[in-house]
């Protein structure tokens, strides 16, 4: 999986090197603009050079101008790791013949070919079909239409737009609980899963936005908008209400994230992994909350405050009912915070029933 997630992250930077707006991109479309193809190579590791025949080195600044002059040329365009160099041109390739290829064009073929053998990234450009293939070891992907991912992207929003209804919907009926100390297991696997839901929507909207790079920007703005508390209030779920003896919060947060598509929608495996029964029945019992996610929801009062009071109390419910003069004891709090702390969790109760009521 750890692998899985590198070689993952890898290709979304690789993406984001050519992505709308770099100078890489510039040069490629002016590439399919001028019907030509092109095979480039980026990176120059001796694995790379070894399968190099022929060609001249030139060692200049990579500009898009450069790059499609070069283009008109047979063979490839060898360029540095950071994209800043043009290295060689008109460079022929002898990856060996042996590695499987799944490509009909040559070109597309020695590029497929290429990128297995050393590991590194290379584009094609084919002049037949117009498009842009990208090859990072054993990763291809296709270079598409920004109209077409830019309505993809949008699409992923609105339901992104509709799964945060829903959580909200969630968080507030868990809120409303923890003051009537009436969660259950059930209440809290819900918003686990909703939130989990979300975050795999998120991962997808990232990748879009990698792809369309500047013309990304207002995609990119709606989710930081839409986002904002999804994942600390997700961590302080977790935080509140984890009894498992084994997984500190992140580790929990970890196994979640690493549930299949089909086992999320089990709401037991998460009340199992947070360290509760592992059957139906246990999604009844009875959950007592630390009370992290709702005393982080009163302005002002610093986590290491937070931390003493949930040591010193143990229980939302104990803070709930704590008095001015017990909560003055707190390490961090004397009697104007204790008072406000106080206000703070009935104008929290006050917004939270509100909210339920609508
Ligand atoms: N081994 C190689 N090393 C470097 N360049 C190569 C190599 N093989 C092919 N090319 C480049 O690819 C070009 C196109 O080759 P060819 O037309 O056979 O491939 P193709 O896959 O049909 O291309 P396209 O899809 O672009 O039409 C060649 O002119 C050459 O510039």
């Amino acid at each position: 999986m750890r692998e899985e997630e590198k070689k993952q992250k890898q290709l979304l930077d690789t993406i984001k090197m050519l992505s709308p707006g770099t100078p890489l991109r510039e040069g490629l479309e002016n590439i399919l603009k001028g019907k030509m193809g092109a095979l480039i190579v980026i990176g120059d590791t001796p694995a790379v050079m070894d399968i190099v025949d022929g060609g001249f080195a030139l060692n200049v600044d990579f500009t898009p101008a450069y790059v499609y002059e070069l283009a008109k040329m047979d063979g490839a365009i060898i360029l540095n790791h950071g994209v800043k160099k043009i290295l060689y041109a008109n460079a022929q390739l002898i990856p060996d013949p042996s590695i499987y290829s799944s490509e009909t064009g040559i070109r597309h073929r020695i590029a497929e070919r290429v990128a297995k053998e050393t590991g590194e990234v290379v584009i094609s450009i084919s002049q037949r079909r117009n498009i842009i293939s990208l090859y990072q070891g054993y990763n291809k992907y296709i270079v598409q239409d920004t109209g077409r991912i830019l309505t993809k992207a949008n699409q992923a929003i609105q339901t992104l737009e509709k799964y945060k209804v829903v959580l909200n919907q969630g968080m507030n009926h868990l809120s409303a609980l923890e003051y009537e100390d009436l969660v259950t297991t059930y209440d809290v696997a819900v918003v686990l899963q909703r939130t989990e839901m979300v975050m795999r929507i998120v991962n997808e909207i990232e990748k879009f936005i990698c792809e369309l790079g500047n013309e990304g920007r207002l995609v990119s703005m709606q989710l930081e908008e839409l986002m904002a508390n999804v994942v600390e209030d997700g961590m302080n779920v977790i935080n509140d209400f984890n009894i498992n003896q084994h997984l500190d919060s992140k580790m929990v947060l970890k196994e979640i994230k690493s549930l299949s598509s089909e086992e999320l929608l089990d709401l037991s495996n998460i009340a199992k992994i947070l360290g509760y029964e592992n059957n139906v029945a246990a999604l009844d019992a009875p959950a007592l909350s630390k009370g992290y996610r709702l005393l982080n929801k009163i302005p002002r009062l610093p986590s290491a405050v937070i931390e003493n009071l949930v040591k010193q109390f143990g229980e939302f419910q104990h803070i709930l009912k704590a008095s001015i003069e017990k909560l003055d004891d707190v390490e961090g709090i004397g009697e104007i915070r204790a008072r406000a702390i106080k206000e703070g969790l009935t104008r929290l109760r006050d917004q939270v029933m509100m909210g339920r009521q609508i």
